[in-house]
């Protein structure tokens, strides 16, 4: 089998991955959309390095890798071929650039080694994607670390792969940094039609890039979804913590410039976010609603310096941190979450299935 074999599922990744250590066991099962960007998320050792490095053959798992048409691994048939016959881009949490080559070279090391034929990102769409032209003639160690991370990932780029793993690539970075080179990463979502494979363990990363999710624990796939499903899920990890949120796919309605004041619709009515940033009425925007930052009433509230009041219905009520609940929320079809204190929900005698108004006193962008 060569490696444009086709399994007939195109614009897809698939992954069987079994592999053993010593006192690590990683089984997982991954069914990925073969566009947008994966994150791979969970806490420190739960093996989410190691199913990115078993993806490219830097690491010998068991079972199979089929990326977008082609097969890499296939112990049936068996079939394995080497990381430098797999057509990906990889990127590390520190840019491991030539420090002999300008940033032009740098880039040009992949693209040159790969025939005409296959090229299909060029450099200067490389360079162009990720902000570079200015750079070109630098050499790696002038530039910044935010600098250094996008060479390395338009030269990864350059290489015009099937799929592009990216392993903690803001990690490293300081959050001055990391809010540079973010809006390239968001835009290679948008603009490409390449895969990304992305490894954090950062929720803010995820809220803002992910468009798919898989949740790690312990080897073991815990579950996998859209960001928006799986963060609302109240038996997740996602859902315990200060960083338990909602995540609200909307349309921009209107830009008030004077109230700076952005109105965003969505299935279940009109959201207000204060924001300096002016967007195009029409576009798209993701919004992340705290569930500390809503609460919840049985009438319409009157005068309230909340500006956003949204009629829903209660789904299902969780225990939470001590003597607080999470209540997950149903918005026009769109998933909200309230932590309100078990005293209120008593008092209040909310319970699954009535319909309430959420008060959400602070809304975000989440990109
Ligand atoms: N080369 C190795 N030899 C033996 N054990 C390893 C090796 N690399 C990783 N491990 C172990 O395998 C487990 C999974 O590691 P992995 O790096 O995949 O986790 P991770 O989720 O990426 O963690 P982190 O977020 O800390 O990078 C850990 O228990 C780790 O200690």
């Amino acid at each position: 089998m060569s490696a444009t074999d086709t399994l007939g599922e195109h614009e897809q990744i698939q992954a069987r991955l079994q592999l053993q250590r010593a006192d690590f066991s990683l089984d997982v099962q991954l069914e990925l959309p073969g566009k947008g960007v994966t994150a791979l998320f969970g806490p420190s050792g739960c093996g989410k390095t190691t199913c990115l490095r078993a993806i490219a053959g830097l690491e010998r798992a068991r079972g199979s890798v089929h990326v977008n048409g082609e097969t890499w691994q296939h112990d049936a048939t068996r079939t394995w071929l080497p990381t430098h016959r797999r057509a990906l881009g990889y990127v590390f949490q520190e840019a491991s650039l030539f420090a002999h080559m300008d940033v032009r070279r740098n880039m040009e090391y992949g693209w040159k080694r790969l025939p005409a034929a296959r090229r299909r990102v060029s450099l200067e769409q490389a360079v162009d994607l990720l902000g570079l032209s200015a750079l070109t003639q630098r050499m790696p160690q002038t530039l910044s670390g935010g600098e250094r991370q996008r060479v390395a990932i338009a030269r990864a780029l350059a290489a015009s792969p099937r799929v592009l793993l990216m392993d903690e690539p803001l990690a490293a970075l300081d959050a001055a940094r990391k809010a540079e080179v973010l809006p390239y990463l968001e835009r290679l979502q948008r603009e490409l039609s390449i895969p990304i494979l992305y490894v954090t363990h950062s929720a803010d990363e995820v809220a803002r890039l992910a468009t798919h999710l898989v949740l790690l624990r312990g080897g073991r796939v815990l579950a996998q979804g859209t960001p928006a499903e799986l963060m609302a899920r109240l038996d997740l990890p996602l859902a315990s913590g200060d960083g338990a949120a909602a995540l609200v796919q909307g349309r921009v309605q209107a830009w008030d410039a004077a109230d700076q004041l952005l109105s965003v619709g969505f299935g279940g009515g009109l959201l207000h976010v204060a924001t300096g940033h002016a967007r195009t009425v029409g576009d798209g925007v993701r919004l992340r609603v705290l569930a500390r930052d809503v609460s919840l009433a049985r009438s319409h509230p009157q005068a309230t310096s909340v500006l956003n009041v949204l009629p829903a219905r209660i789904v299902q009520i969780a225990p939470d941190a001590p003597g607080q609940v999470l209540v997950r929320l149903d918005a026009g079809g769109t998933a909200l979450m309230a932590r309100i204190t078990e005293r209120s929900r008593r008092e209040l005698a909310l319970t699954e299935g009535e319909a309430v108004f959420a008060q959400v006193k602070s809304v975000a962008l989440a990109d």
